[in-house]
């Protein structure tokens, strides 16, 4: 039986109209539909939108744009299927690309296993290495009907050793002596000799300095200069990966001069975001960010030469200046990571716990999306089973109510990526399931965001929608948005019930996939609200993925309004 209950409260934007607040019925559509959902894509032919969609999918084939199609990963169709819509994973997971997980097969067994997006680090590889990657992932959202996001990290100009002459690893054992130089090798490396990348090196440290690898992985004393040679003493033994990071401690503090000289974005960085605009990806994850004017700069950039200008920018939060611009950083960028590995190098690792929070809690309340990053399951790298500690840090992001999760090495070079993911879902799914169990999360003043008064009537529509979305216990939020933001709004305040983001095209789609709890779905619709529900039922139910009776709450862009009511 078809439930025709329904309540509307429409607020107008013009600044000077009162809000009026009315109550009606809207009639219940009453279509048949023909049952067909073997393939990715429903049809619903007896509506036409007037919206015409405009598919930027870069140089991969461009989806359907039918406009009466709807849109939505297979992996979130058949989770949707199965464990009906409240118990939906609501946190992100991104998965650094590399080596292990390259391959067109084990790409898509990443995204079957629930990656939402792909990280190539732009540190390692080649950049064809990383075009034929673009493609792979591409081709599996073509054809397999995922919305994979791909996020392009670039290298930053700080300090890092060589390629270990092909090595895979090295070990530094302690009390051994290792040389340190800026000299070019042209055959093989001489034992127990790191190339470092930054010319200035050897005249910049000092005889006492400590020497960080990889976030302080292996450490170093420096005790001898000779020329371009520096002679270090392992103090801290550890494996030496290729091109692992360098940092200078002296008489207990960061040594900061130099990196402070280094651009933020080097002109190896500026070719690889050219390379990033011109695959169109969604992302451009920026390292060792220390203000916002680089992000500010690196924003018009992307604006004056991508067509769309709609890659977002990630502002990496690793270095020690960037704690002191915290809030004009992530103001001026589109999202954050909490980029652990380099931040517990430059500042005592017993801070990052707080510096975590720190950023997960700005970037809500200025409403970007966050990414926890590094280390969540190191120990995967090499064991199939994660530690009890590893699985208490990955609940407390998600605790935290991060956006998203990320897995580095463990995707990217360990044993065992697939089951690193894994870890990662089961873990959100059940920490999220626990928390709203029992109620487990604290309230967080949401200051307001927008700056014109229709931005604050979206917000102001997003948080009563949330709002009344937990009191009334709904099955769904549905959210119309074209630029995505009324969506993010939503995610923002993060209510109890799954939110579906219906946008008209596939950029903003894959992008919306990194926000917690989002569920986006591809679809053209009008401006008519009343026949987008009609067509969102409809196309919904003929698939299986809601029924008659479910209790949901709209909200569009198009037309400031809630409306809550009961599925047909
Ligand atoms: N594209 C790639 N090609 C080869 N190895 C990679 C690639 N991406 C990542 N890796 C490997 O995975 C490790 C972890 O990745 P990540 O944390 O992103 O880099 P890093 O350790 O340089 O910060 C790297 O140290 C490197 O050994
Ligand atoms: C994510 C990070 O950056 P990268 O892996 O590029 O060093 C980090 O340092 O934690
Ligand atoms: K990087
Ligand atoms: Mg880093």
């Amino acid at each position: 039986m078809s439930v025709s209950h329904s309540l509307q409260l429409h607020l107008f934007t013009p600044p000077h109209s009162a809000i009026p607040t009315h109550i009606h019925h809207l009639p219940t559509p009453k279509l048949l539909l023909p049952r067909r959902y073997p393939s990715i894509r429903a049809s619903f032919s007896s509506e036409v939108s007037q919206v015409l969609v405009s598919d930027n999918n870069g140089a991969a084939a461009a989806p359907s744009s039918d406009p009466a199609s709807i849109e939505v990963d297979a992996v979130t169709e058949a989770e949707l299927r199965e464990n009906g819509f409240r118990s939906t994973r609501r946190t992100k997971l991104v998965c650094t690309v590399g080596p292990a997980t390259c391959g067109f097969e084990q790409l898509e067994a990443l995204a079957v296993g629930g990656m939402n997006v792909a990280r190539l680090n732009m540190c390692h590889g080649t950049r064809e290495w990383h075009k034929t990657v673009i493609d792979r992932v591409r081709r599996l959202n073509h054809e397999k009907g995922f919305a994979v996001a791909i996020m392009m990290d670039t290298e930053g100009s700080e300090i890092h050793m060589g390629d270990l002459g092909g090595a895979s690893s090295a070990k530094a054992d302690d009390g051994q002596i290792w040389t340190f130089s800026v000299r070019a090798f042209d055959s093989a490396l001489p034992q127990r000799t790191i190339n470092v990348n930054y010319d200035g090196f050897a005249e910049d440290v000092k005889v006492g300095d400590e020497l960080l690898v990889d976030g302080g992985m292996v450490r170093f004393e420096v005790i001898e200069k000779i020329g371009p040679d520096v002679k270090c003493r392992c103090t801290d033994p550890g494996l030496l990966l290729p091109r692992a990071n360098l940092t200078f401690w002296r008489n207990g503090s960061l040594v900061r001069e130099r990196n402070a000289m280094l651009p933020t974005i080097s002109s190896k960085d500026w070719l690889d975001i050219d390379f990033g605009i011109a695959e169109a990806v969604d992302f451009i994850a920026i390292s060792f960010v220390k203000s916002a004017d680089v992000i500010t700069h690196l924003k018009s950039y992307i604006a004056a030469r991508s067509r769309d200008s709609d890659i977002s920018v990630i502002a990496k939060i690793e270095s020690i200046d960037s704690l002191k611009n915290l809030e004009e950083i992530i103001q001026a960028a589109d999202g954050a990571m909490v980029a652990r590995g380099d931040l517990g190098a430059q500042i005592p690792l017993e801070q990052v716990p707080a510096a975590q929070q720190r950023i997960v809690q700005i970037c809500r309340q200025l409403n970007k999306p966050v990414i926890v990053a590094s280390q969540l399951l190191e120990s995967m790298v090499e064991y199939p089973t994660p530690t009890r500690a590893e699985v208490a840090d990955v609940s407390e992001a998600v605790r935290q109510r991060a956006d998203a999760l990320m897995l580095s090495g463990e995707s990217a070079m360990g044993q065992y990526p697939e089951k690193a993911l894994t870890v990662l879902r089961s873990v959100s799914l059940r920490i999220e399931r626990w928390w709203r169990e029992e109620k487990r999360y604290e309230a967080m003043l949401l200051p307001s965001v927008g700056s014109y008064f229709s931005e604050k009537i979206s917000e102001e529509i997003c948080n009563s929608a949330a709002k009344m979305a937990n009191n009334l216990e709904v099955d769904a939020l549905f959210v119309y948005t074209k630029t995505g933001h009324m969506a993010s709004l939503l995610s923002r305040c993060r209510p109890d019930c799954p939110i579906f983001a219906f946008t008209t095209t596939p950029s903003v789609r894959r992008r919306l996939n990194l926000q917690w709890g989002l569920i986006p779905f591809r679809l053209s619709f009008s401006d008519d609200m009343e026949s987008n529900l009609n067509k969102t039922f409809s196309l919904l139910k003929a698939r299986n993925l809601i029924k008659s009776g479910d209790l949901v709450i709209a909200v569009s862009d198009m037309l400031q309004s809630i409306q809550v009511m009961n599925v047909p």
